[in-house]
């Protein structure tokens, strides 16, 4: 049977608030086990990963990563001639995959296979309880079996001095750029920094900097991709200042023209010692926030971490309850949209078994348990070079108490990388467990390694033995050869020692 917006109905069997990927698949898996379900979303279903975090930020990246490609290959540079990419183009093929913000598309997919979409904003009154508000109107709506919170987060903003009173551009304004300004600075060296340095420097922005307290780029990786990064950034002109706290920002006319447009005049931003930047924006890429505090967590007697976020189980359920659910980034598990949509999976299983009274088993790899958290989370940063990891650094590992074993080369004298650009800068690192001898981690870094990273998932969710992939033979010439190279480097280590 079809869902329908808004029902003049007060139960459900389960009840989703906030309708990003993560929502929608827990939506899906509860409808598909049969149950009846109601999708909550104050906004628009799709949730910040479809109109403005993931798929604008890649719909920005891609064109950038393939025009640096061009510049790098003969037969083709010619063509590019020196220039950046048509930054109208670029932005108005970035709108068609947001779909120019109309959800309709995903209400339709809800509505389609049995959901319920409820249009407000949903808070927990009591427990199975969610009161919906919309437009000053406000309802109580009971779940019988289930209430998963999906509400995900929003961008820190830190106490800088004069910052918030600037008006700085948030993540949603960089990820919807429609004026893209001729100088920026970014506070930040995360992951949101380096794309968005990555796509403004791509669009046409002529001083570029990047200013943060940190040691190193993208910290929470292997110390050779922030460095990678960072020459790549420093070769194509942005400016990188580590170990710089931002003091203060000030901006004497503040004229917020809405997301991805100018929000005034020119932006003095103050570093170190005093030292003063001047610029015609300022992005904040220093975090997120989880959307924790005004969903009536207190009404059900749940506490959140330090931080704002909501523990839970390796079934995504709160501890304490069998009907509470979070997933997706407000349980600080991973802040990753394919993570979330994991999680959701998890807690279908978890809800549709509970619901029919049949026990979780604890199996290896059984559908009830999160088991890629624990192992380490794939992701990909699409920077060029793109920064590709899963499962444990080596630093991380140490902290494990694992007996590490280490491979690390580049990409030189691979065939499929030579091919690939006239000058490929790259490099790969596996972490391996002695005891097991299995890969607990990998990272690559290079131009298009983002499709390396699946097998390495596979390995180590797989605890697949080093003997066995040796047998897992790479095709000639690609660049997925960087595995024969690092297992014959292992080898060679091994025989030395
Ligand atoms: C710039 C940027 C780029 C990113 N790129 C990637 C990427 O390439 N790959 C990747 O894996 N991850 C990426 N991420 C992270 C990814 O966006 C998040 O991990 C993901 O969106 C989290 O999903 P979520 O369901 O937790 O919440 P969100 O996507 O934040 O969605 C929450 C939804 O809940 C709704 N909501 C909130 N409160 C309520 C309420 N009280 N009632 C009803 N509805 C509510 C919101 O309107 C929203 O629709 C990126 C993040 C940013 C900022
Ligand atoms: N491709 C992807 O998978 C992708 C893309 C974008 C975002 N994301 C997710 O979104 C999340 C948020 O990304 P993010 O970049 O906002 O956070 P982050 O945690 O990656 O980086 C925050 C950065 O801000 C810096 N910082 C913190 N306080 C500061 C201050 N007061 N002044 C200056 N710098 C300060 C930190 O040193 C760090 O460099 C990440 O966890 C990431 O997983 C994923």
């Amino acid at each position: 049977m079809a869902g329908s917006v808004n029902p003049a109905r007060s139960e459900w069997d389960v009840i989703v608030v906030g309708g990003a990927p993560p929502g929608e698949t827990i939506s899906l898996y509860s409808s598909q086990a049969g149950l009846s379900v109601a999708l909550v979303e104050q906004d628009r279903v799709g949730g910040e990963c479809l109109y403005w975090a993931c798929m604008p930020s890649k719909a920005l990246l891609l064109p950038v990563q393939a025009r640096n490609l061009a510049v790098d290959l003969p037969g083709m540079r010619q063509l590019v001639n020196g220039r950046r990419v048509d930054a109208d183009a670029v932005m108005a093929r970035r709108d068609e995959i947001t779909y120019h913000h109309d959800d309709k598309q995903s209400v339709d997919v809800m509505l389609s296979n049995g959901v319920d979409v409820l249009r407000g904003r949903g808070r927990l009154a009591a427990p199975r309880t969610v009161e919906v508000s919309d437009n000053g109107r406000t309802r109580e709506i009971t779940a019988r079996a289930a209430v998963v919170l999906a509400p995900g987060t929003d961008s820190a903003m830190p106490p800088i001095a004069g910052l918030a009173d600037a008006k700085p551009w948030r993540s949603r304004d960089v990820t919807n750029v429609h004026e893209v300004p001729r100088r920026v600075v970014v506070i930040g060296g995360g992951i949101v920094a380096c794309e968005a340095a990555t796509w403004l420097r791509g669009l046409g922005v002529e001083e570029l900097t990047l200013v943060f307290p940190g040691e190193r780029l993208m910290a929470m990786k292997e110390p050779f991709a922030g460095d990678l990064v960072r020459e790549a950034f420093e070769a194509d002109g942005i400016v990188v200042r580590t170990g710089t706290p931002v003091t203060a920002v000030a901006r004497e006319r503040v004229d917020d023209r809405g997301i991805g447009r100018r929000h005034g005049g020119p932006v003095t931003v103050t570093v170190g010692e005093g030292e003063q930047i001047v610029a015609d924006e300022v992005l904040v890429a220093t975090g997120r926030v989880p959307n924790s505090r005004e969903i009536g967590l207190d009404t059900v007697d749940v506490a959140t971490t330090s931080r704002g976020f909501v523990e839970v189980d390796d079934h995504m359920t709160v501890p304490g309850t069998d009907w509470l659910y979070v997933l997706g980034d407000l349980n600080g598990r991973a802040l990753l949209t394919h993570m979330g949509k994991y999680h959701a999976r998890i807690a279908g299983e978890v809800i549709a078994a509970r619901a029919a009274g049949r026990p979780l088993d604890d199996r290896p790899y059984n559908p009830y348990t999160d088991l890629a958290d624990r192992d380490g989370a794939p992701q990909v940063v699409f920077c060029d070079p793109e920064v590709a990891s899963v499962g444990l650094t080596e630093a991380e590992a140490r902290d494990r108490g694992i007996a590490v074993e280490m491979v690390e080369r580049d990409f030189a004298g691979i065939d499929g990388a030579r091919l690939a650009r006239e000058h490929y800068v790259g490099r790969a690192k596996l972490v391996l467990d002695r005891a097991g001898d299995t890969l607990v981690g990998a990272t690559f870094v290079g131009p298009g390694v983002s499709e390396l990273l699946h097998a390495a998932t596979v390995a180590v969710i797989g605890r697949v033995p080093v003997g066995a992939l040796r047998h897992a033979v790479a095709s000639f010439p690609t660049i997925s050869e960087i595995w024969l190279y690092l297992l014959e480097e292992l080898r060679a280590a091994r025989s030395a020692a």
